[in-house]
């Protein structure tokens, strides 16, 4: 499996398995399924509500000698709930409990958006916070000293726009060392990506198969389906392969993580196999013309009236 190095040389598997909607009940048994099939990379996050049984999955993997805290990759991401300097702290002791682990090897600001405490989603602009009144510089100095505290050994990002990126990186005593945002053919983001490559910072493509299983309300109508993209389809015919793993194999081609979810044993495998496969100069040329700019997840959530939230600072575009 290909790596990337951090900038203290500890390596980054390319592939990991995503977690959210891997749903309590069943999630034990994903997690275990995957590191048996050779999975050391996982996503995990506070919001997706299912780390305590993640936590017991990785114990027992631990626990039964079949792989040890070293050989894994764990990353969770604070939620936008405790975004003050003192809280952060608080969130990621929550994560490491449910995850039964000391340490994180990358914690992450999961959004540029602050919540209120008490308010895990705002149905309205009075659950937001103004970044004026919790600055990201203030949400960044609480990660720094999670760093120094040895509990997460990387800090970065997610859903970060270069622009916030400079902002903090222009006061920061560690720098951001990865930026996990959404990826795949309808959304290259190549100018964010060449900007992180400039900084040195590893980018990670979320939702890289196109966020299939979200619940119907946070999806748009007529949303595209990747896998019925005529190039994708015709360029896994030349590799006797699923779209699903052209769209896998492309993520790693252009040098990003990719961290593809699923529940099923069968795609586990072939998404994990997908991280080795590669894809030709011509075939990585004629996806680079697919782009459209479209988003699954397009934070809309986070855009609400009476706040000052709004899509263009969301993303700075
Ligand atoms: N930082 C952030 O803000 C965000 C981070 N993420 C992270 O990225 C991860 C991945 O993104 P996510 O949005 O979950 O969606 P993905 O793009 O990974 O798509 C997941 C869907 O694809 C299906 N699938 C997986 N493999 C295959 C395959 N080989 N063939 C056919 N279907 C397949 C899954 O089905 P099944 O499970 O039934 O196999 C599921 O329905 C998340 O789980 C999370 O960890 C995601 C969104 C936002
Ligand atoms: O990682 C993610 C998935 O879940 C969250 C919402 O439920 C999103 O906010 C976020 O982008």
């Amino acid at each position: 499996m290909k790596t990337y190095s951090l900038n203290n040389g500890d390596q980054m598997p390319a592939l990991g398995l995503g977690t959210w909607k891997s749903e309590p009940g069943e999630v034990y048994k994903v997690i275990r399924t995957a590191i048996s099939v050779g999975y050391r990379h996982f996503d995990c996050a506070y919001i997706y509500q299912n780390e305590v049984e993640i936590g017991a999955a990785l114990n027992d993997a631990i626990m039964t000698g079949e792989v040890n805290r070293e050989e894994l990759w764990i990353t969770s991401k604070l939620w936008n709930t405790h975004h003050k300097q003192d809280e952060v702290n608080e969130c990621l002791k929550i994560t490491l409990k449910s995850l039964q682990l000391d340490y994180l090897d990358l914690y992450l600001v999961h959004w540029p958006v602050a919540h209120h405490k008490d308010v895990i989603f705002p149905q309205d602009g009075s659950g937001l916070v103004s970044l004026s009144e919790i600055s990201l510089e203030e949400t960044w100095r609480g990660m720094e000293k999670v760093k120094a505290a040895g509990l997460a050994k990387h800090i970065g990002v997610s859903n970060f726009s270069a622009k916030k990126i400079k902002q903090i990186n222009d006061s920061a005593t560690h720098k951001i060392e990865v930026n996990q945002v959404e990826l795949h053919p309808l959304l290259q983001q190549k100018d964010l990506l060449a900007f992180c490559k400039e900084e040195n910072i590893i980018v990670t493509a979320y939702s890289p198969l196109g966020s299939r299983d979200r619940a119907v309300q946070m999806k748009a109508e007529n949303e595209p389906d990747l896998f019925e993209i005529p190039t994708i389809q015709k360029i896994a015919e030349n590799h006797d392969c699923s779209p699903a793993q052209v769209l896998i194999a492309w993520a790693v081609n252009r040098e990003t993580a990719v961290i593809p979810k699923s529940t099923h044993e069968a795609r586990l495998k072939q998404n994990l196999e997908a991280a080795n496969l590669s894809l030709s100069k011509d075939e990585m040329n004629e996806i680079s013309v697919l782009d459209k700019h479209f988003r699954y997840v397009t934070g809309g959530f986070f855009a609400l009236p009476g706040s000052d939230y709004t899509l263009a600072n969301l993303w700075d575009e």
